[in-house]
């Protein structure tokens, strides 16, 4: 199996990503960290600790991270995720304690302990703790495998007319990791805005049955609302669990390779993730970018997983 730290704010879909990398079998989750974004750090790390609990996870450290972006103020989502940042479901009361480690030091106990180029870092929020983690120990930089984050966009926004949320909110920290020397797979609203939950998929999923697969409902049916009327989406797009499963099936999405940046001085263009498509791409492109996603596959390891997991309680 690839051996992965999720590093997520949930969030309605960084919820079902945690339980897409705890159910499939091609994932050994090494460690969950929680980084302020959907909502405050109080918050997401809050949720991700009842997502734990739903989806039966122990024995998988938990740690929550940086609480601000590095430079700017703290922006939360609310319209989409709700005052809890997991509006929806009840949220059945945390059974497993955090990590006495702050996130940023458990990514790079992490990185260090495994064996080089083994680790998978998959950023599904704001980037700060993977920068901070970068710039406090570059030793981890050559030794994680690759970095394959859901964010950005090369043609897409959502935050600004032409930034994401998980960039724009902490721009600075996304240059520092889009700049650094690891592979990096950039899974962004091009290749997100597919992965529709539609009323087929839906079905599929309340057809599972379990208590986890009731929790996922009580989820698309809240962010189904939310993206409707705050983004007119008629079906919400899912977009973490789209990073997870290029991992668990890089065949599961097409990509691209090409040169990446981010914008830190646009006025209108901040936080833009600029990709450059003239051909042919630098030797040294070490960048690619997720284009065209299999909608019936991605659905399928996401209703594979779930039935793995079963009902742990
Ligand atoms: N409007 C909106 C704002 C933030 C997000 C979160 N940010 C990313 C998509 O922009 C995902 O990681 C998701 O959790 C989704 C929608
Ligand atoms: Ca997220």
């Amino acid at each position: 199996p690839k051996k992965i730290i999720l590093d997520c704010d949930p969030g309605h879909d960084d919820a079902i990503a945690l339980l897409l990398a705890h159910g499939s079998p091609e994932i050994e989750l090494l460690a969950v960290t929680t980084v302020v974004g959907n909502q405050t750090l109080e918050k997401v790390t809050r949720n991700a600790l009842s997502v734990a609990r739903v989806a039966g996870i122990t024995g998988v450290p938990f740690a929550a991270g940086c609480a601000r972006p590095l430079v700017r103020t703290v922006e939360v989502a609310p319209d989409i995720h709700g005052e809890s940042g997991l509006d929806g479901p009840v949220l059945p009361e945390p059974v497993i304690g955090l990590d006495e480690r702050h996130a940023v030091d458990l990514i790079i106990d992490t990185i260090m302990a495994e064996e080089p180029g083994t680790v998978t870092l998959v950023p599904t929020g704001g980037l700060t703790n993977i920068a901070m983690a970068a710039r406090k120990e570059p030793r981890i930089v050559p030794r994680v495998k690759e970095v394959v984050l859901m964010g950005g966009g090369y043609h897409v926004g959502n935050w600004s007319a032409t930034s994401e949320f998980n960039i724009i909110i902490d721009p600075e920290a996304a240059h520092i990791v889009f700049n650094e020397s690891w592979p990096l797979t950039m899974v962004g609203l091009d290749l997100t805005h597919q992965a529709l939950a539609t009323p087929e998929v839906r079905e599929r999923i309340r057809a599972i049955d379990t208590a986890p697969a009731r929790f996922v409902e009580e989820l698309l049916e809240f962010f189904a609302g939310t993206y409707l009327e705050a983004q007119g989406f008629l079906h919400p797009p899912v977009h973490d669990p789209c990073a997870v499963a290029r991992v668990i099936d890089p065949d599961v999405m097409t990509a691209r390779r090409v040169p990446l940046d981010v914008e830190l001085s646009g006025t209108l263009t901040l936080g833009m993730t600029v990709a450059d498509f003239r051909s042919p791409a630098p030797e040294d492109c070490i960048t690619q970018v997720a284009v065209d996603l299999d909608h019936e596959r991605f659905w399928a390891l996401i209703v594979d997983a779930l039935e793995r997991i079963g009902d742990p309680e």
